[in-house]
């Protein structure tokens, strides 16, 4: 079965399924200009990393093909440069939305000094390379599933079966198709050496329970949820192989921001011996921080913690904490962070930065 499509863009134009409404409803919303794509962002109608970088980059695309009026070069560099400038600001931990617009920007530059190219011409180059986005997420996504397999599968040398824990949600509905960390799941799933994923329930936002529940039960893969307070004694008693989860910025020493909850899992991988992976593509890496302590993580609002719906379950006038990310440290990453270019311990990474 294809895995779920989770955005989905013909020619210009952009749809997206609003995972507010998932498990209950599929619903595809328009995307149809890139203060859609950042309400969407900013609304978590898409998340996940890759997810975001990609729509928000596809919204830019849809507005430049409606052809602006645009008479030079120079208007398009600017043009292109406050919209993607704009889309940074949605959401501030994933670094994926700021490289994207850092590549795009660099090519816009190259364009803008070429003397043989118009504007239209660099407008459609530029086009171009935002919808390639697409199919080379996916493409760098299989490769991760490959490489995360691979590597799994040999270091559990003797283990038939795998079972792996893993965290929020990686999937398809967190990038172009297959996921990340969830696309290493589906590969050992391919390969007949999946026993059974466990799915934490990602509290308080739930990624887990309503996302990547819903994308394992989609697909028919093997899979049990727990709840964020059962990871040691799942590790314990349940004999897992393998933490796998995605990442929102990998600094350049590895250590590695993700969904909430993942910094306690590599504590806890760590001293049940369990290995402990992150599986990212390259554009989640961000070189120009040194360690995590320079990343920024997101405050959600408090009502993500005492409200289920419109239902209040803490009680009232309690004071909350509530950050969206935390960073796991280079040095809990026992397996390795997996990207499209192979596997590597974290300090590994500089030299691969070109
Ligand atoms: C391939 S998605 C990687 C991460 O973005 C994912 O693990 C995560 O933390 C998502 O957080 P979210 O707040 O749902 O956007």
């Amino acid at each position: 079965m294809a895995t779920l499509e989770a955005i989905k863009y013909n020619g210009g134009q952009l749809e997206i399924l609003d995972q507010l409404l998932l498990p209950e409803s599929c619903t595809f919303i328009p995307i149809c200009n890139v203060q859609d794509a950042w309400t969407a962002i900013r609304e978590m109608k898409v998340r996940g990393a890759p997810a975001i970088a990609i729509v928000g980059c596809l919204s830019l695309a849809v507005e430049l093909r409606k052809s602006p009026v645009l008479e030079t070069k120079e208007q398009l560099h600017c043009f292109i440069k406050e919209k993607l400038d704009y889309l940074v600001t949605s959401r501030p931990t994933a670094v994926n939305m700021q490289l994207a617009a850092e590549s795009c920007l660099k090519l816009s530059t190259l364009l803008s000094g070429d003397t043989l190219v118009g504007v239209t011409e660099a407008s459609e180059a530029i086009v171009k390379h935002l919808e390639a986005m697409l199919a080379n997420d996916i493409a760098d996504n299989l490769a991760i599933g490959e490489h995360g397999s691979t590597d799994i599968r040999k270091k559990s040398i003797g283990k038939e079966k795998l079972r792996i824990m893993t965290h929020c949600n990686t999937g398809s509905l967190a990038t172009a198709g297959y996921g990340t960390a969830l696309g290493v799941i589906r590969s050992l799933h391919k390969a007949n050496v999946l026993d059974q994923v466990y799915c934490t329930e990602t509290r308080p936002y739930n990624q887990g329970s309503r996302l990547t529940a819903f994308e394992l039960v989609y697909e028919k893969i093997p899979a049990t949820l727990i709840c964020d307070n059962m990871a040691a004694a799942a590790m314990k008693q349940l004999k897992i192989d393998a933490v796998i989860v995605g990442a929102d910025r990998v600094a350049a020493n590895g250590d590695t921001a993700n969904k909430i909850g993942t910094y306690q899992l590599a504590v806890l991988a760590k001293s049940h011996n369990v290995l402990f992976y992150v599986a990212a593509p390259f554009s989640s890496i961000d070189f120009q921080i040194a360690t995590g302590e320079w990343i920024p993580i997101e405050e959600r609002p408090h009502s993500e913690m005492t409200h289920t719906g419109s239902t209040r379950t803490a009680a009232a006038g309690i004071n909350c904490w509530n950050p969206g990310f935390d960073v796991t440290p280079a040095e809990l990453i026992t397996g390795g962070i997996v990207t499209e270019k192979g596997v590597f311990k974290p300090d590994q990474l500089v030299p691969l930065h070109k």
